[in-house]
């Protein structure tokens, strides 16, 4: 029986709200091979929101939590709580497009692979199609995405996380526009009669891109960045390929808005590895006087050059997907501020008997009795964290009380400062100005970071994530940092200065030498000053850190000796540091442009030392 016998293809095409003949193509062609029960298109309104937030209630996948509006809880399968890198493939045509750091297979056999996973997979289950843009509608050139999935927790979130539904639907018939086909399915059919589970999914995953063909298959996770198509993987993977076709940036950044007490406003960007901070500075808030700051994006920034020559920014998603653990009133008021709002989705924290959610380091008195993320009970003796370390808050970005008025601007604001930063115990100094934007790729470049719960595997262990894309480069790494310098070369350009920072240093004593969160304000003071030659530097082999009292540590418990230790630079460290990016860059292989081995001889050189 082919689906055209039955109801899902009556539905499809007496009913289909579009007559976009390659979006009604490819519908047809996914249920064909999934067969599932019905087709929903979704809309995006409060409707449907009322009837999916009900049926998964239902279904156990949600709980409605009692104390914040319109709210829900979610708990994974507890193998499907990250984003799984060993599973991740770039299946370009050509392997060596997909270079070093990527897991690759042919297309065709990735296609064939995945096609028999993707066959009945759908079965018992509901197919959502839910039409999507990252970035603007407005934009210049508007880009569009539609998810398949049969996951309704998948399309709840995605009504936040992306802008989705109808009018959107609307934009891509009436234009005849593209789209990235996204397609998605947990993996966990239903024959007749079988009762689901809260969280279906499935232990074979595969996280695909096709980046020729711009589009994605994602089958057997229900989490995160495995199965919210538009975010990692077409806003970072398949839009990079884009943006090295057509002379951009699709980076791994959050967008935040600094203004100083004289009024005066700079746009900053900040590339940091998953859970190293990006959700923490986007949101800050300022610890000293008259400066104020305000959120533009969280976690990905897609930069164009403008006809002025400055790189313009963009946040192409609607809402936060952040790291609920250490998230609290004192680190990040604004995103508890912002939750309290409403319409979030949580998952994998801890339930309190209440009907409201935790998670470890949001209050400092811990309640006496939660349930935690596996539906135990716990209690402040219990050995194991109530919520899981990658446990998230997904929630719109405009519950945010500090959205910058610029954030929903088509064209994006102009960057004057780009930050590279990593979870270091030793080594990179508080905050480091680069001697110009060669120097500023090799240091993104060979940006390095300890790892963390964000993804499945060992945590804490130092690797190199360059520009803290490692997981999301869709192409050839030494590709991708020959486009960031020619980005650097291209006529009339007006560059943002590069920085680097690192908030997770720390002394003998294992303690962090910077108080970080909301102080992190006083180094972005020293970075916007720095722009207008405002502020002293000293040089250092590494570049440039904040000159003797530089450092705004006023009303910190803090000597100028403590600052001294947090922007050291110690060249034991650094010719450990110097093989290592050796290592590095031998491993990315041919494609390493040169350039970046001269960055590294002139560093050596600067160090003093040989080898
Ligand atoms: N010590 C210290 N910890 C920080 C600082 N900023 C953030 N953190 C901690 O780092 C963890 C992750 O922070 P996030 O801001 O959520 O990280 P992220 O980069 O947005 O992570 P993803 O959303 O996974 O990409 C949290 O546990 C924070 O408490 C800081 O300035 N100092
Ligand atoms: O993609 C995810 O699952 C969550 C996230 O933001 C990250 O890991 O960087
Ligand atoms: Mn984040």
């Amino acid at each position: 029986m082919t689906l055209l016998d039955h109801g899902p293809a009556e539905d499809l095409l007496n009913n289909a709200p579009t007559d976009h003949a390659k979006l009604l193509s490819w519908v047809t062609e996914v249920a064909e091979l999934t067969t599932p029960d019905s087709i929903h298109w979704v809309t995006g309104d409060d409707n449907e929101r009322t009837q999916l937030t009900d049926e998964l209630v239902n279904a156990g996948t949600l709980v409605r939590l009692t104390k914040k509006r319109d709210s829900f809880y979610a708990a994974s399968d507890p193998d499907d709580v990250a984003r799984v890198e060993n599973r991740t493939y770039i299946c370009s045509v050509d392997e060596k497009d997909a270079g070093p750091t990527n897991n690759w297979m042919a297309p065709a056999k990735m296609k064939a692979t995945m096609s028999e996973l993707f066959r009945g997979s759908m079965t018992g289950r509901t197919m959502y199609v839910i039409p999507f843009v990252m970035g603007h509608i407005d934009a210049a050139q508007p880009m569009f995405g539609v998810e398949i999935t049969d996951s309704p927790y998948v399309v709840l979130s995605m009504l936040v996380m992306a802008r989705s539904g109808t009018s959107v639907l609307k934009a891509i018939t009436a234009t005849g526009a593209d789209f990235v086909e996204c397609l998605h399915s947990v993996g966990a059919p239903l024959q007749d009669g079988e009762t689901d589970v809260a969280w279906p999914c499935n232990t074979t995953k595969y996280i695909s891109h096709f980046p020729e063909e711009r589009s994605i298959w994602s089958f057997g996770s229900g989490y995160g960045g495995n199965a919210l198509l538009g975010k990692k993987c077409y806003s970072l993977r398949i839009a990079s390929a884009i943006a090295r076709d057509e002379g951009w940036l699709a980076e791994h950044m959050l967008i935040l808005k600094l203004t100083n007490p004289a009024g005066e406003s700079k746009f900053i960007a900040a590339a940091f590895p998953s859970a190293c901070g990006k959700t923490n500075l986007a949101m800050i808030e300022p610890t000293i006087p008259g400066w104020k700051a305000e959120m533009l994006g969280d976690d990905i920034a897609w930069m164009r050059f403008g006809p002025d020559g400055q790189l313009y920014a963009v946040n192409p998603e609607f809402g936060l997907f952040g790291v609920a653990p250490g998230t609290g009133w004192s680190t990040n008021p604004n995103a508890m501020r912002a939750i309290e709002v409403g319409g979030n989705v949580f998952t994998n924290v801890a339930l309190t008997d209440d009907g409201d959610v935790w998670w470890e380091g949001m209050t400092d008195e811990t309640p006496s009795h939660l349930t935690d993320w596996k539906g135990n009970d716990w209690t402040p003796e219990s050995e194991t964290p109530a919520a899981h370390p990658n446990s998230r808050f997904c929630t719109p970005i405009e519950n945010a009380p500090i959205v910058a008025p610029e954030w929903n601007n088509p064209n994006g604001v102009p960057i004057s400062a780009i930050l590279f930063g990593g979870r270091r115990k030793t080594t990179m100094p508080l905050v480091t100005e680069t001697l110009g934007w060669a120097h500023g790729v090799f240091m993104g470049a060979t940006l390095s970071s300890e790892t963390t719960a964000a993804a499945t595997g060992q945590v804490g262990v130092v690797r190199r994530d360059p520009m803290a894309m490692l997981p999301f480069i869709g192409y050839d790494a030494g590709n991708y940092f020959q486009h960031w310098l020619d980005v650097g070369q291209r006529d009339g350009a007006k560059l943002p200065k590069i920085f680097y920072v690192n908030w997770f240093r720390r002394d003998e004593n294992n303690k962090f030498l910077w108080p970080g969160f909301g102080e992190n304000s006083r180094v972005l003071k020293w970075i916007v000053e720095r722009l207008d030659n405002a502020t002293d530097a000293v040089e250092t082999p590494i570049g440039l850190v904040p000159a003797d009292g530089a450092l705004d540590i006023d009303g910190l418990d803090m000597s100028e000796e403590q600052v001294r230790k947090a922007v050291a630079v110690d060249v034991e460290e650094w010719n450990a540091e110097l093989d290592d990016i050796a290592n590095w860059f031998d491993y990315i292989g041919d494609t390493l442009p040169q350039e970046l081995w001269e960055q590294r001889d002139q560093l050596r050189n600067r160090l003093g030392l040989t080898g």
